[in-house]
């Protein structure tokens, strides 16, 4: 076997686990973008019920002091939030992305100039969860790190 082969074979193996004895190099073998980048399944935060009564009222009053409120014809929460231009606004967004694709937990946002609006809601539960809250909480505290 080449030093070529070999090689390609170990990083087969240590892609899909399979022994080194065992495995036959296909002669289309390649490696996706995707099998380089991760091996391991994507750990999902554990869902949260929807939230509701003295609990969901709970943790909501600090928000709604915030600037945040509930949504008229929807169990969802938004905020506008304004920055000093697009550069605040995207950087804004890209730190709350991180967090989005870390908890499996999206915003709905519009963004235009320096304005971002936010809506949150937990697809799963039709309605407002825990995952929301912590979320509004996080972009409280990135909004903060920006000065006025
Ligand atoms: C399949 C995937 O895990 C789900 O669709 C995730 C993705 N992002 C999500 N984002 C939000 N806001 N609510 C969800 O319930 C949700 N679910």
């Amino acid at each position: 076997m080449s030093l070529y082969a070999t090689r390609l074979v170990a990083v087969r193996s240590s892609i899909t686990g399979i022994g080194l004895e065992s495995t036959q190099i296909p002669r289309n073998f390649h490696i996706t973008s995707a099998q380089l980048t991760t091996t391991k399944p994507k750990q999902k935060m554990p869902l949260s019920p929807k939230l509701i009564g003295e609990e969901r009222d709970q943790q909501l009053k600090p928000l709604l002091l915030t600037g945040w409120s509930v949504v008229k014809d929807r169990d969802a929460i938004h905020k506008e939030y304004l920055f000093k231009n697009f550069n605040e606004a995207f950087g804004f967004m890209s730190r709350v992305a991180l967090l989005a694709e870390k908890m499996d937990h999206h915003p709905e946002w519009f963004n235009v100039y320096n304005k971002v609006q936010v809506t949150l809601a937990s697809h799963d539960v039709s309605g407002i969860s825990s995952r929301d809250v912590k979320m509004a909480n996080f972009m409280e505290t990135v909004f903060s790190s920006y000065s006025k």
